[in-house]
């Protein structure tokens, strides 16, 4: 039988969204992008480009893709709308659309952090709102480059929420592997786990493949996933596999030695060399960022449960730093965050 067409709205079109909208577009999908002026202005010009590091690159031309700034010409006629703002504008976003979209249209957060989705249902109740989680990296090209691109620079397949009858049919479309997942709890406190490395990228200036590949890096990321299971597993929470590896594991395997680390990790390792993290992104770009919803949500649950969390307390208090800095990545080294980790606990 013909799939009835959807219309899929991406509310805040930035990296994540352009990419997965751009994936859509390019299978026929009717989708309309709610982005900022910029963002409308570079596809309006110039089309979109979208690649990945399987070798995909192809070109939307400007005009076959809808792009607005306008909340109710987009949200309005939306079956589907998939919210890729970052988690400070999460409440925003729900509130555009609580006033625009119909009460039937379906929501899914496909955000970093563990309460997106419970932030988006607080405010659209009634309606169905499912938590997504992506696991790759997007990058988008520097301003100014025509047509605007987005190139997936890592692999994995979108989670998102059992529950809304094809809805993973209907986003699943070439370069973008979608599945349902009945336990997206655990899935996104299993990406939270990983993510504790975008501050380490944020920090350090570098991208994602060097930082990972050097041990001392490794040292500070396992340092801080130590301390988040502990304050998991005294909360009950019991994170998914992400990575590929057991999250137990994770801490032991980040020690390893490089050249070990590079055999066992393998697909941890498979990310293109310019990819570094949305939270450098947003140090880079004078944005507040999520270091509120990722560090800050294992702080809280460390707190409730009473068990220390120091690496994470200094990690924290560094990017808050840079944000209030404004002067982009401080190109911190690990030694430099141990050391301040040390003089804090003294
Ligand atoms: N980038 C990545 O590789 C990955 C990101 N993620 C997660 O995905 C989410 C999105 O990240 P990312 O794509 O990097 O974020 P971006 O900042 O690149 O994109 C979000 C976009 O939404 C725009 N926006 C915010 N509010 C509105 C609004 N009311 N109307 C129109 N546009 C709006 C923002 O504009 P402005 O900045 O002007 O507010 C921005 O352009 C985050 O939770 C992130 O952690 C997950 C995996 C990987
Ligand atoms: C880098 C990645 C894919 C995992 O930490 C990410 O989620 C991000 O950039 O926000």
């Amino acid at each position: 039988m013909a799939r009835q067409e959807k219309t899929i709205v991406i509310a805040g079109a930035g990296s994540i969204g352009c990419y997965v909208g751009g994936c859509l577009a390019l299978a026929g999908r009717k989708v309309i992008l709610l982005a900022r002026p910029r963002i409308e202005a570079a596809v309006r010009k110039a089309g979109l480009r979208v690649s990945d590091l399987d070798g995909r690159d192809r070109c939307i031309a400007p005009g076959a893709l809808t792009v607005t700034t306008d909340p109710a010409a987009a949200l309005s006629g939306a079956d589907i709308v998939l919210v890729t703002v970052k988690s400070g504008a999460t409440e925003e976003m729900g509130a555009l659309i609580a006033a625009h979209a119909r009460l039937d249209a379906t929501v899914v957060s496909l955000q970093n952090g563990v309460g997106n989705a419970e932030r988006l249902r607080a405010g659209l109740p009634g309606r169905r709102v499912f938590a997504g989680m992506v696991p790759f990296n997007v990058v988008r090209s520097p301003g100014g480059e025509a047509p605007l691109r987005v190139h997936r620079a890592s692999e994995g397949k979108v989670l998102i929420e059992d529950g809304a009858a094809d809805l993973a049919g209907q986003l699943a479309v070439e370069g973008l592997a979608v599945e349902t997942h009945r336990d997206m709890k655990s899935v996104l406190w299993g990406k939270l786990l990983m993510n504790l490395n975008n501050a380490l990228v944020a920090l350090s200036d570098l991208p994602l493949a060097t930082e990972l590949a050097d041990r001392r890096w490794r040292l500070v990321l396992s340092g801080q996933m130590e301390e988040a299971l502990v304050a998991m597993k005294a909360s009950g929470i019991k994170p998914a596999r992400i990575a590929g590896l057991r999250p137990a594991l994770l801490p032991k395997v980040l020690r390893l030695p490089d050249w070990l680390f590079k055999v066992l990790a393998r697909r941890m390792l498979a990310i293109d060399p310019a990819a570094r993290s949305s939270m450098w992104d947003d140090l880079q770009h004078g944005r507040p960022t999520e270091i509120d919803e990722l560090q800050g949500a294992i702080l809280r649950l460390a707190h409730k449960a009473g068990t220390r969390a120091p690496l994470l307390e200094q990690v924290t208090a560094l990017v808050r730093e840079a944000e209030r800095e404004k002067q982009g990545s401080p190109g911190l080294t690990p030694d430099a965050i141990m050391r301040a980790k040390a003089a804090q606990s003294r």
